[in-house]
């Protein structure tokens, strides 16, 4: 692919010649071809100077992203697709995909925003080659395939699905009966260089990375994609790696796991290129919104609005009642407003209705703190957003991008 940079826009020139050095590149008069390489970089050939640009930067050269600048990659498959969609949606992000067979899609609300869908593993592949800018994948996956690139940021650690760990597991029966930790794994004399240890993973990089840090020298990867737990029973490995949720195929399969044998615990995350973040003003105000509804629809989702009529001789003994409680400080304290009715012609608070954000999980003791402190009339309701001033895990990003 090659074409004269002159044949392209303003705009598109600037987007893809802010990721080459000033000092590479000469006035924009120069002849030049945009080619296709991961890497953005400048060099010359017979007298040609030839900028080559990643697949993204030269599809925005041919204006084929519709001038949209900003790329998020989101699973195309497996148990992550469904319920990333359903965040997005929740959060008034809603993907519109014209036709499911189609890997690119759009969200109204985010005009600057085109959607890739991709294979998880892709995903973080291509935050790191520069072809998406921002993705949602487990942190499995990112730290993965990620394999600690610099360039790879999380944006938010804790989406609230796709919950799980990976971990060391080794059948119950046999030489491993009695093994309960991996210092207990790594004491068996069984493994020798010439025996090791035989672990089956998917998990080709952290999984040599944590047995070399928990000091098991004789051991031997072989590497699988699926249906892992049948290896041991099958005489194909001794232990696997795999990643555990409720524990099912675990038991089902005669397998335990053992203590200090978990290798990460996961969920869906927010990641970023910290390339794009910095040199690309639209990546960042894109991931400032995206962050903003993330934090305020999670935040909210933990949370009540309880509201309660309460008498009281005024609003700040009220509040000092209220505030006696342990459940009932709410986020910021509690909001108290008369009730006023008109007696004997005269209008003056007659009660104080109040309203607080309780934990879920704390309702009931809260209610009954309402009431141990004279509230009746309790109504609660669910919470949609909470926003903050600032998403919280903002200050956080701009702190790790140094800005
Ligand atoms: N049992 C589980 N419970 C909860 N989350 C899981 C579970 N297994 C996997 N996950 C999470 O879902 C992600 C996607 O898993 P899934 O097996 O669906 O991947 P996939 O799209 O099939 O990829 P691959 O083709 O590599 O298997 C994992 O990276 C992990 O973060
Ligand atoms: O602890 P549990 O709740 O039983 O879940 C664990 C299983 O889930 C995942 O497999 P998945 O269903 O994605 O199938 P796969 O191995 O073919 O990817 C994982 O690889 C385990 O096999
Ligand atoms: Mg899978």
């Amino acid at each position: 692919m090659a074409l004269s940079l002159s044949s392209v826009t303003q705009h598109c020139q600037q987007q893809c010649l802010s990721h080459v050095s000033s000092s590479l590149f000469p006035t924009p008069s120069s002849h030049f071809r945009i080619i296709s390489l991961r890497h953005p970089c400048l060099y010359r050939r017979a007298g040609v100077s030839v900028l080559c640009l990643s697949q993204y930067q030269v599809s925005v050269a041919n204006g084929r992203t519709n001038g949209k600048v900003v790329r998020l990659g989101l699973p195309s498959k497996g148990r992550m697709a469904d319920d990333t969609l359903e965040l997005l949606k929740d959060c008034q992000l809603n993907v519109r995909q014209v036709n499911p067979r189609q890997y690119v899609a759009e969200i109204p609300q985010l005009s600057n925003l085109e959607v890739w869908f991709q294979r998880p593993k892709d995903i973080v592949k291509k935050l790191v080659s520069g072809d998406l800018d921002l993705g949602i994948v487990g942190f499995d996956t990112v730290s993965e395939h990620g394999q600690g690139n610099e360039d790879l940021i999380i944006v938010h650690d804790a989406l609230e699905y796709g919950d799980c760990r990976l971990s060391l597991a080794i059948p119950k029966y046999g030489i491993f009966e009695n093994v309960t930790s991996i210092r207990d794994l790594a004491q068996m004399p069984q493994w020798t260089a010439e025996r090791p240890l035989r672990v089956a993973t998917g998990f080709s990089y952290l999984g040599p990375k944590f047995m070399e840090e928990n000091g098991l020298k004789h051991v031997k990867f072989s590497t699988a994609d699926g249906a892992l737990e049948a290896a041991p029973a099958m005489g194909i490995a001794d232990a696997i790696m795999d990643l555990v949720s409720s524990g099912t195929t675990l038991k089902e399969n005669n397998l335990k796991e053992i203590e200090g044998g978990v290798v990460l615990e996961s969920q869906a995350v927010l990641a970023a290129s910290r390339k794009a973040l910095i040199q690309r003003k639209g990546v960042l105000d894109a991931t400032n919104e995206i962050l903003e509804r993330l934090e305020a629809h999670l935040r909210a989702v933990g949370q009540f609005t309880v509201t309660a009529n309460m008498r009281g001789s005024s609003a700040e003994e009220v509040a000092e009642r209220v505030l006696s409680q342990p459940s009932l400080s709410g986020l910021q304290g509690p909001t108290v407003s008369p009730v006023f009715c008109k007696r004997d012609g005269k209008v003056s608070p007659d009660y104080y209705a109040i309203v607080i954000c309780v934990p879920k999980k704390a309702l009931y003791k809260s209610v009954q703190q309402l009431r141990a402190i004279g509230g009746s009339g309790v109504l609660v309701s669910p919470v949609t957003y909470i926003f903050e001033e600032e998403a919280p895990r903002w200050r956080q990003l701009l702190s790790k991008l140094g800005l």
